[in-house]
């Protein structure tokens, strides 16, 4: 069996999330992979399915320096249960990634990045992911432009209709050959890629997608958080995650 280690991203400011006006949610820090989703934390839901998995054998995330004994305490079971590393994020999340890449150990395979700020994540997509990743050393999930796409200036007035054919969203989890993400992290620079692709793009690599679910969304707003509860429970429950949770007996209203 391939083995996986899973970073995930978790060090952000959520400055977009923190929009003015923005109800304040609990106490602690008001950063999005924090915030309570539906009875679990945005983050846990997020590595939840990575733990799951025997192919997993290491789970790091990224959290801001400044929060990390406020995290510690916040979520001393969880860190227990699932047996997670905490490393301290960087300036950008490309310097978050780069940070955790430094602690993965050296017998695992692959390497798997997810924005925990993405939790409806399904098993499903992560097992179809990480099959793509052992016959393509590097593969991403995304999702077809579907709207029209537009460039406009600083006054929003319309500059040009952008050609959306084969264009994708990419989503996360990334993943890559150790080997290969560290050859690519190595030639990085100074350069802020928003997603590891671009890195592995740079040295020459060829990277395959893997059609994933518009469902597979990432918490960037407020409005972002309000369609997450929404479609949190709609979603399969993670597999031997019931018992450990108290809303583990809601049924997931089937959109599948
Ligand atoms: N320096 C950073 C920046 C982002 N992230 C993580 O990468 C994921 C995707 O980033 P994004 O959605 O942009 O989060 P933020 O950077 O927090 O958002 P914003 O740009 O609104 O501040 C998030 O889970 C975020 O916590 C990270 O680990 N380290
Ligand atoms: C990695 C990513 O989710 C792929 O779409 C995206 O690039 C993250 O961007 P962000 O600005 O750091 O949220």
């Amino acid at each position: 069996m391939a083995s996986f280690a899973v970073i995930l991203a978790a060090a952000g400011k959520s400055s977009r999330f923190r929009s003015k006006g923005a109800a304040v949610l609990g106490t602690g820090p008001q950063k999005k992979p924090f915030m309570d989703l539906k009875g679990r934390a945005v983050w846990v839901r997020s590595a939840e399915i990575f733990s799951n998995r025997e192919d997993v054998k290491q789970l790091i995330i990224t959290v801001s320096a400044e929060d990390i004994e406020w995290f510690k305490q916040k979520f001393r079971p969880n860190l227990a249960f699932m047996e997670i590393e905490i490393v301290a994020g960087g300036a950008e999340r490309a310097d978050s990634v780069q940070n955790a890449l430094a602690r993965v150990k050296s017998g695992i395979d692959y390497v798997a990045i997810h924005d925990a700020a993405r939790p409806l994540i399904t098993d499903k997509w992560v097992g179809e992911i990480f099959s793509a990743a052992e016959k393509h050393d590097a593969v991403i999930p995304a999702v077809r432009v579907s709207s029209t796409l537009k460039r406009a200036g600083k006054d929003l007035m319309i500059q040009e209709t952008v050609d959306r054919t084969d264009l994708w969203a990419a989503q996360t989890p990334q993943v890559f050959k150790r080997q290969l993400l560290l050859d690519a992290y190595a030639q990085r620079g100074d350069f802020q890629a928003t997603d590891e692709a671009q890195l592995v793009e740079h040295l020459g690599h060829e990277v395959k997608i893997v059609e994933g679910s518009p469902l597979n969304q990432k918490i960037t707003t407020a409005a972002d958080f309000r369609m997450a509860e929404a479609l949190v429970n709609a979603l399969p429950k993670p597999k031997g995650i019931q018992a450990l949770h108290p809303f583990a007996d809601e049924e997931p209203r089937g959109i599948f």
